[in-house]
């Protein structure tokens, strides 16, 4: 679909390294999307692919967290890679090019164009045993998510403004299918969805035995727009994950819902702030830590 432009455009804010030396690259900071920083930061550690017979464990995206990580978006990032390396061989990471690609992914979709810093280097250790813990599970408590984002360097507001990610997509009926038949163990749903969304989504979905490829939006209303329209969702009952409802019940967060609810460049303006913040976690510099790869799925 729109991966073509997004390589192109990936491509064409790469070119750019033929002008800059990689000392000033490094000079710079950055930014990113979820899975993408979840694990030990911005390394690009989720490319890596796990070796046949390896006895020391699979690597980040075979864990059963990462299973639905689409194999197109691996194969842009190669594309993309491989037209950098034929300008510029080793000196753009392939952390960079996903931290820009994510960025582009966001523009094309309506979102804002924020400046990203680059002079990541790739990170050299890529465990499936490392994600579970690192990654926010759908029906984690509020004060659970605040930790996990606390402990990375991020506060109540990117919490809430990165969830705003969720504006486009979907998600796997394993998820929220909790929540419509039986809510925290009652066998009843949750009360905090909206009755016509309830029964759509149990269309979809049924308590056992559904198609486990099933798919519902995050953003009932435009599911492929980058817009605000998530937190106005939210603040009619039509969250998709607990996780996202949660934010609006909980008093600490909701009025920062309803405030990135009411404005669009105001959350234009927290998503590229708290994005900045994301894609600089565990950002890896130099030879000692990391390594600039030639094929982002293997070690160099
Ligand atoms: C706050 C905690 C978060 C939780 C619990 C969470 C959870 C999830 C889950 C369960 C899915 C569906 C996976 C599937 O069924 O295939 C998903 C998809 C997605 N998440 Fe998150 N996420 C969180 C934060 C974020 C952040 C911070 C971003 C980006 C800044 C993000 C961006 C996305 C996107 C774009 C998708 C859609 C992928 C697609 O359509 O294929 N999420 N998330
Ligand atoms: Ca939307």
């Amino acid at each position: 679909m729109k991966m073509r432009r997004i390589l192109e455009k990936a491509y064409h804010t790469l070119l750019a390294c033929t002008g800059i030396s990689s000392n000033q690259l490094k000079t710079d900071r950055d930014r990113q999307t979820d899975i993408l920083c979840g694990v030990v930061g911005c390394d690009a550690s989720v490319l890596i692919a796990s070796k046949p017979g390896n006895t020391s464990g699979l690597a980040e995206k075979d864990a059963h967290d990462n299973k639905n990580l689409p194999v197109e978006a691996f194969d842009s990032i190669k594309k993309a890679k491989a037209l950098v390396e034929n300008k510029c061989p080793g000196v753009v990471s392939c952390a960079d090019i996903l931290a820009i690609a994510a960025r582009d992914f966001v523009h094309l979709a309506g979102g804002p164009y924020y400046q990203v810093g680059k002079g990541r280097w790739d990170g050299r250790i890529s465990m499936a045993s490392r994600v579970s813990f690192n990654l926010p599970r759908a029906n984690s408590s509020v004060d659970e998510l605040l930790k996990l984002f606390g402990s990375k360097g991020l506060n109540l507001e990117d919490l809430v403004a990165l969830s705003g990610a969720h504006t486009i997509g979907f998600a796997h009926c394993e998820h929220f299918v909790s929540r419509l038949y039986d809510y925290r163990g009652t066998k009843k749903p949750d009360p905090y969805i909206e009755p016509r969304f309830l029964k759509a989504l149990q269309m979809s979905c049924p308590p056992f035995g559904g198609n486990v490829d099933v798919v519902a939006p995050f953003d009932v209303t435009t599911p492929f727009s980058f817009d605000h329209a998530y937190y106005g969702n939210l603040q009619a009952k039509m969250g998709l994950l607990a996780t996202d409802q949660a934010l609006f019940l909980d008093p600490r967060t909701r009025p920062i819902v309803v405030e990135l609810g009411k404005d669009k460049q105001r959350f234009f303006q927290a998503f590229s702030a708290a994005m900045e913040k994301m894609g600089s976690i565990g950002v890896k510099r130099g030879r000692k830590h990391g390594e600039i790869r030639k094929d982002c799925s293997v070690h160099s």
